[in-house]
């Protein structure tokens, strides 16, 4: 995968309000989704962070403002023609009974098949690539019925890469992941921001996670985006408290150098949490 170099933001939300029915999520959203960076879209539970994806990936309509990508109103290009430049795994995606591993990821070639002009042998490299690099080459002929969540979470992972777009919206890739597995996935989105050039942009629910993964965080509260910005700039203790209401330190991990939030315990007050040795620092 050949690395790309750095370039103006190629997916915008100018002003974008969105919802469902007469209900209004976004609220007058602004984003430049940074290229090349891995950017975490924090928020609390119904804060509007899938309805932003779905948004940003002309999933979902806005009812005002729009998105541009690559300068052009995303709603104003065809379904074929942006999902050759932009994939998006939405939050728990169910595929068709009886699909191996292969035919999932195959899936994600379907963007660049047309009846008329098939090209077999590049779909076979995407697949075999996007495979090798989601590590679930072992689990090619198996069905994904039968996988582990983490196995079938990789498999999804490797079918959006087969789509080889530069731009890819992860909703909560991590959910029901163990630790371990969640770190690898999140190494690998990692790799593919910094060593392919890649541009993602992703929800997560971990804080500790996000601050260390992400090279830029956006905070969303109530349909707006409240902060964002490095993780050493918006990571702080204040504005883990207007957006989430959640009373925590943050302070440095002595070892790794990244951020932590450490929450305080109901009614024993931060301080009760806070580690006694020196690497507590203001943030
Ligand atoms: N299909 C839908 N129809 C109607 N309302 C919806 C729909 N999807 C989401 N909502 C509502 O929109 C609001 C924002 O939901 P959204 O899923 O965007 O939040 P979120 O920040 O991703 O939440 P979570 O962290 O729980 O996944 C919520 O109040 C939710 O109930």
């Amino acid at each position: 995968m050949p690395s790309i170099p750095a370039t103006p933001p190629r997916l915008t939300g100018e002003a974008l309000c969105a919802g469902y029915d007469a209900r209004r999520v976004l609220d007058g959203v602004d984003l430049a989704v940074a290229e090349g960076k891995l950017t975490v879209l924090l928020g609390p539970n119904g804060s509007g962070k899938s309805t932003l994806l779905k948004t940003l990936a002309r999933t979902l309509t806005p009812s005002a403002g729009r998105v541009c990508l690559d300068g052009q109103d995303i709603h104003r290009r065809n379904t074929r023609e942006v999902a050759r430049r932009l994939g998006i795994l939405p939050q728990g995606p169910s595929a068709p009974e009886g699909l191996t591993v292969r035919q999932l990821v195959g899936m994600g070639r379907f963007p660049h098949q047309r009846l008329w002009r098939q090209d077999a042998a590049q779909d076979a490299r995407a697949i075999r690539e996007a495979m090798a690099y989601a590590d679930v080459t072992d689990l090619a002929d198996r069905d994904v019925d039968a996988l582990s969540g983490g196995q079938r979470q990789r498999c999804w992972i490797a079918m959006v890469l087969a789509q080889e777009t530069d731009l890819i919206l992860l909703d909560e890739p991590t959910t029901f992941l163990d630790l371990k597995v969640q770190v690898d996935l999140l190494d690998l989105l990692s790799r593919l921001a910094h060593e392919h050039g890649r541009t993602l942009l992703l929800v997560l629910h971990d804080l500790n996670l996000a601050a260390a993964y992400a090279d830029r965080l956006v905070m969303m509260r109530d349909g707006r985006i409240v902060t964002s910005g490095t993780p050493e700039a918006v990571f702080t203790a204040d504005n883990l408290k207007r957006v989430f209401d959640l009373d925590a330190h943050v302070i440095r991990d002595p070892h790794g150098q990244a951020l932590v939030c450490v929450p305080a315990r109901s009614g024993r007050g931060p301080s009760a949490t806070a580690p006694a040795h020196d690497a507590r620092v203001a943030i």
